[in-house]
């Protein structure tokens, strides 16, 4: 069979088979793998499925397109046992559809993305465990500052929030470099929810109003707005969905104040299973919502 041939019915089968839409990496590696030197044919298929991507996002952004979405990455240890990995391999898998999904909710516009990659809660997990995340993350925000031209061709600004001074020098370090090196994109923005909780960003809210309120004496009224201001988040647009895997229907503590008004998403997908077609669902599922959505906002 001529490869062109081959790239031709890989092709059909792909715009058969949507499961296969969305792992396309996987496919095309697997097919490194079995036709050795046949790169031509994983990049016509490569181009392929990008472009059906493109197509279906098309399609999509006849509908609103949520503003703000949320991603609690639930499900990394259960991924690693499932699959016999070692313990800690499940994070490590759990990176990879964190930046395929900043990909496409690049391509969708969505011009906020929230995730919540470390809570307060988790320091109480074995302190090796903790480590672990901790210095993969330090790694992969390094690795983001060697590709800084990237991200800023994208438009992406990167900030941290959270309690930050609950993390080792070495993290804040990195997190800050990060957050320099993208403060001037205006296209969208990244929060990353590290060492983060609801309660402790409201209680830090609420202290930073009375340290205001004592410093400019006569406003005795703490207005919603006041709190609103001080939130680490500030004035981010509204959460519109928050997408939590794994099956769970909790918040955990995640951006309890910003999501009086936000759909709760819950696909069974471990967190390194997301995909193409968990994030299309939920984009269809903020579309099905939003009218309803945005009535409860108007009556806030
Ligand atoms: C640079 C950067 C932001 C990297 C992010 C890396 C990453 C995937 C972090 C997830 C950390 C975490 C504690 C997830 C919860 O899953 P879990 O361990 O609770 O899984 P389980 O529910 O199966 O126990």
């Amino acid at each position: 069979m001529l490869p062109t041939q081959r790239a031709c019915s890989i092709i059909r089968y792909i715009l058969y088979s949507t499961r296969y839409c969305y792992t396309s990496n996987k496919l095309i590696k697997s097919m490194e793998k079995t036709r050795g030197d046949d790169t031509l044919v994983a990049r016509l298929v490569g181009s392929s499925v990008s472009y059906i991507r493109r197509c279906l996002f098309r399609l999509l952004s006849v509908g609103p397109i949520p503003n703000h979405m949320a991603f609690i990455l639930d499900g990394n240890r259960r991924y690693a046992k499932k699959h016999n990995l070692k313990e800690g391999m499940g994070y490590r898998a759990g990176f990879f559809p964190l930046m395929t999904l900043l990909k496409y909710c690049y391509e969708l516009s969505v011009k906020c993305i929230t995730i919540y990659a470390f809570s307060i809660d988790n320091f109480k997990r074995r302190p090796h465990e903790v480590d672990y995340v901790i210095d993969l993350m330090i790694d992969k925000i390094e690795g983001l500052l060697k590709e800084v031209k990237t991200v800023n061709r994208y438009g992406v600004r990167v900030l941290f929030i959270g309690n930050l001074k609950l993390l080792h020098e070495h993290f804040r370090i990195a997190a800050e470099k990060v957050m320099r090196a993208t403060a001037n994109n205006k296209q969208s923005v990244l929060f990353i929810c590290v060492a983060y909780a609801s309660t402790d960003e409201i209680v830090h809210a609420a202290q930073e109003c009375c340290e205001d309120k004592r410093a400019h004496e006569g406003r005795e009224i703490i207005k919603l707005a006041d709190v609103e201001r001080h939130m680490y988040m500030g004035t981010a647009p509204d959460v519109d969905i928050v997408v939590r895997t794994s099956g769970e229907m909790r918040l955990s503590n995640f951006l309890v104040w910003q999501s009086s008004c936000s759909l709760l998403y819950s696909p069974r997908a471990l967190w390194p299973e997301f995909g193409l077609r968990h994030l299309m669902l939920a984009v269809l599922m903020f579309q099905r919502s939003n009218p309803y959505l945005e009535k409860r906002r108007k009556q806030l």
